[in-house]
């Protein structure tokens, strides 16, 4: 049987207003104003293809050129990734010391939350979790705090690494513990959320006050939280970190566009003079709210997702409906937590497949590299005698952290430039971060020379592929290739 959600049928009229696509010149004046407001002038979007919009050159780009750096609009680190690593949640730059990073990360391994730990990934780590004081030191790997720093006597416990003295962790944590040269790899500093809940940070005020104007204030668990139900809040996180992160992006959408009526009815009734009208419904100031969602490329959640390869045909019915089931019981929780009666059509399941579905066919994965990797090799390439001095402080935490010392910040984000750039299995530009690229922007560099005018694609599978294992990947996306290699090779 269906599922039947009362919203969709109430506010139909709402949804189909919100989904009906704009004229072609409204999308492409919509782009216009966008790279105008990050001063791009590099690139055009453009409905001229045959795929819909797409992205092309204004200017010649020579080979690995890079072509633009796009902003997010919604985006989030992978729940397991946050004991791996502690980022910025609004520009994902890693945040605080060298030391807080590998301090708090052997910490939260010590306590066996740590997936190198093959503990449950989707744990939910607080700063709460951090400054706990472990009392039952009996659960914990730590070394001995009498020993030589990662002497051989150290305490060990079976698949525990060795883990420096508590103390020392500690300390590291704290920042009274500094590291030799590890003033040469300073980073922004940890500024906490402005609703006061520990579950987010960032690298300035300017990124906590974005973030917080943003979406932030309607999904924060802090007490200055403007959530109307912080405990359904908590109930939908925990939900979403069990089961599918791409229902964390999809609340920051509906928040977002709730925000961002909210002001703009303000600001209109305050340019028309008008007292506060709050519960008079205004189509065009949420349509005008929802316009950034709009330009995604769309389809059901459940319709569009590919079958897992463990899903036989025969149960693919019953596997859309269970994937359908999954988003109502998230979208309830949701509701519970964040319900605006104006804004009422975005808790349809209508829209909340479709917002996930474009998660699901256009997302880039949010990748940035770890400034303790960069430690690690500087000291790698000390020359004797002072790397051995440097490597009798240094190593013990290297070792402690195991074979995968590093861990990149990993999560997934939506771009609005790079989600209107087309595929091809020969492309002429790339998503890449280069070395400089330390923030969750996505950089399109230029992978052959491009002429001006000429649509600038990527690849979204692996395309030195044979042409079978192209088709059989692409379904994840949601389509058939039909670029110029695919055509010759069927
Ligand atoms: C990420 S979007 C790219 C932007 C999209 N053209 C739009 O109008 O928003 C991906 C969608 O574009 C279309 N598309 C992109 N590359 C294609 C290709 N090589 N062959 C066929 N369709 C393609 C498919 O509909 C696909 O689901």
């Amino acid at each position: 049987m269906d599922i039947y959600c009362p919203v969709d049928e109430r506010c139909s009229a709402v949804i189909s207003a919100l989904l009906e696509p704009l004229p072609p010149l409204k999308i492409q004046e919509y782009y216009e104003r966008l790279l105008a407001s990050r001063n791009c002038s590099t690139i055009q979007v453009k409905l001229d293809g045959e795929f819909g919009k797409g992205v092309y050159a204004q200017q010649d780009f020579a080979e690995g050129e890079l072509i633009f750096r796009d902003q997010m609009l919604f985006g989030c680190q992978h729940p397991s990734n946050k004991i791996e690593c502690m980022v910025c949640s609004s520009c994902f730059r890693f945040i605080g010391t060298v030391e807080q990073q590998i301090g708090r990360r052997l910490y939260l391994q010590s306590l066996g939350l740590s997936s190198s730990h093959g503990c449950d990934a989707d744990e939910k780590i607080t700063d709460a979790d951090v400054s706990s004081d472990t009392s039952d030191d009996e659960n914990i790997g730590w070394g001995e705090s009498n020993e030589e720093p990662g002497g051989s006597g150290s305490r060990t416990r079976e698949n525990k690494k060795l883990c420096p003295p508590k103390e020392m962790v500690e300390t590291l944590m704290r920042g009274e513990f500094l590291l030799p040269h590890s003033d040469k790899f300073l980073l922004p500093p940890i500024v906490p959320c402005p609703g006061g809940c520990k579950e987010v940070f960032y690298c300035s005020k300017l990124c906590a006050d974005a973030d917080w104007d943003s979406c932030h204030s309607l999904l924060c668990l802090g007490e200055k939280s403007k959530a109307p139900s912080r405990a359904a809040l908590d109930k939908f996180t925990q939900h979403a970190n069990e089961t599918n992160d791409i229902f964390l992006l999809a609340a920051k959408a509906i928040a977002y566009t709730i925000l961002r009526y909210r002001k703009l009815k303000t600001s209109c009734e305050r340019k028309r003079k008008l007292p506060d009208s709050s519960d008079c419904f205004d189509l065009s100031l949420l349509r005008e709210a929802w316009r950034p969602i709009s330009m995604g490329h769309k389809r059901r959640w459940w319709e569009c997702m590919a079958l897992p390869e463990d899903v036989d045909s025969s149960e693919e019915v019953t596997f859309r409906m269970q994937i359908k089931e999954l988003a109502f019981q998230s979208l309830q929780l949701l509701k519970d937590a964040i319900y605006d009666k104006e804004c009422e059509a975005l808790f349809s399941l209508e829209l909340y497949g479709q917002i996930i579905g474009m998660f699901e066919l256009n997302n880039l994965d949010l990748v940035v590299a770890s400034p303790v990797e960069d430690y690690f090799l500087y000291i790698d390439d000390l020359h004797s005698p002072e790397k051995e001095e440097v490597e009798k402080v240094s190593h013990q935490f290297l070792d402690a952290l195991g074979e995968e010392y590093a861990v990149s910040c990993e999560g997934t984000a939506f771009f609005p430039i790079q989600s209107c750039m087309n595929h091809s299995c020969q492309p002429n530009a790339r998503a890449f971060k280069r070395e400089e690229d330390r923030d969750g922007e996505a950089t399109i560099l230029a992978c052959k020379p491009i002429h001006k005018g000429e649509e600038i694609t990527i690849s979204y599978i692996d395309e030195s592929l044979p042409f079978e294992e192209r088709r059989a990947a692409l379904p994840d996306y949601g389509f058939t290739c039909r670029c110029s290699k695919c055509q010759e090779e069927s």
